[in-house]
């Protein structure tokens, strides 16, 4: 099966890495000329992935058409950017496979449901997980969830990504793989500023058990099975991006917590913290839902300049519940 890959950031040439496996040729289409131009004349990505080798199978290019003789595209765009590559694309039955973890803002939908209502023909996959790029694509040990409703097409994508270093562990809940990465992107921005604010590991572990749980319930409201959520996509990446400054969801958090602005802390980067577009959108899609999220309303009045002490206060000083509800 020949793999496209759509977006040439940091995941999408670490997943352009793995499909490379064996020198297999891998198309991999970067909206940047000069990631484009690094990629195939140094076989690095210096823009989002520096210091990494890159296979010499792996050819970039900017131009969307050169992906048609691709089988199967591998989906890596920011959420937020994702509808307007997609609607430049003629993708026809090829399987689409998402990759990026974010709720779009405006419509609520993941990014799967844009591939469906923008691609109806062509039968969608997501491959999610606890996957920090620079690792998957220097080889070492990862596994992730490959959701896909259809038994063959998850079989044949499992089988084709899947390597020495990378398990693949198939699974037929798209939304529930979905939702566990969209909603630990902001659980992690959480975790940041208990850091950055210097409240301890109790505090974060409070956090990420009690996060997992309005993950779960918000994951189960929009159709998610329960064990999907307590898999690799939800509580195995809610962990790994909750505990580390390699995440850019914790390291924002970090600089919130010390303080700073979320607008400052935004524009400093090139690279994408998909929680902090995420959050307010999924505190729309819970109300909607009839989910309560504290964690996410807190996300939310941090990233619009409420006080960190205030807000801390105001979530311990909820009234006090049963821990199953
Ligand atoms: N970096 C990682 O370790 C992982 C990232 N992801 C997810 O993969 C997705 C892509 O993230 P990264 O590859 O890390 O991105 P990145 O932060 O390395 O690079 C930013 C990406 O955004 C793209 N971009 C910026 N403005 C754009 C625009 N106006 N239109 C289209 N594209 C635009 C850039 O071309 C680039 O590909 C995100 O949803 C992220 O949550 C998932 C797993 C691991
Ligand atoms: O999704 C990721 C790891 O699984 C990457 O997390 P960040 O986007 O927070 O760096």
């Amino acid at each position: 099966m020949k793999i496209g890959v759509l977006g040439g950031g940091a995941w999408g040439t670490a997943l352009a890495q793995v499909a490379a496996r064996g020198d297999t040729p891998v198309k991999l289409w970067a909206r940047e000329p000069e990631v484009v131009e690094s990629v195939n004349s140094a076989h690095e990505n210096r823009a989002f992935l520096a210091g990494v080798a890159l296979s010499p199978a792996i050819r970039a290019t900017n131009v969307l058409d050169d992906l048609d003789e691709c089988e199967a595209l591998l989906v890596v765009v920011p959420a937020q950017f994702l509808r307007g590559v997609l609607t430049q694309l003629a993708v026809g039955a090829r399987p689409l496979v998402l990759c990026a973890k974010g709720i779009e803002a405006g419509t609520r939908k993941l990014v799967a449901e844009i591939a469906r209502e923008l691609h109806p023909q062509a039968p969608v996959a997501v491959l999610s997980g606890p996957t920090f790029a620079h690792e998957v694509a220097k080889g070492l040990p990862t596994a992730v969830t490959l959701a896909c409703e259809d038994d063959g097409l998850r079989n044949a994508l499992a089988e084709r990504l899947a390597g020495p270093a990378f398990r693949t562990y198939g699974s037929s809940d798209v939304t529930g793989a979905e939702i566990g990465g969209a909603v630990k992107n902001v659980l992690a921005i959480a975790c940041g500023v208990v850091e950055g604010a210097g409240l301890g590991l109790n505090a974060r572990a409070a956090l990420i058990a009690r996060g997992f749980a309005e993950m779960t319930r918000f994951g189960v409201a929009r159709g998610g099975r329960p064990e999907t959520l307590a898999g690799l996509s939800g509580l195995g990446d809610l962990v790994l991006t909750c505990s580390s400054t390699n995440s850019r969801n914790f390291s924002l958090g970090v600089g919130l917590g010390q303080g700073r602005p979320a607008a400052e802390l935004l524009a400093d980067r090139r690279t994408v913290a998909e929680g902090a577009a995420t959050a307010p959108v999924l505190r729309e899609a819970a109300a909607a839902a009839g989910v309560e999220m504290p964690v996410t309303a807190a996300v939310c009045a941090l990233l619009e300049g409420a006080p960190v002490d205030a807000v801390v206060r105001s979530l311990l000083a909820r009234p006090l519940r049963g821990e199953a509800v």
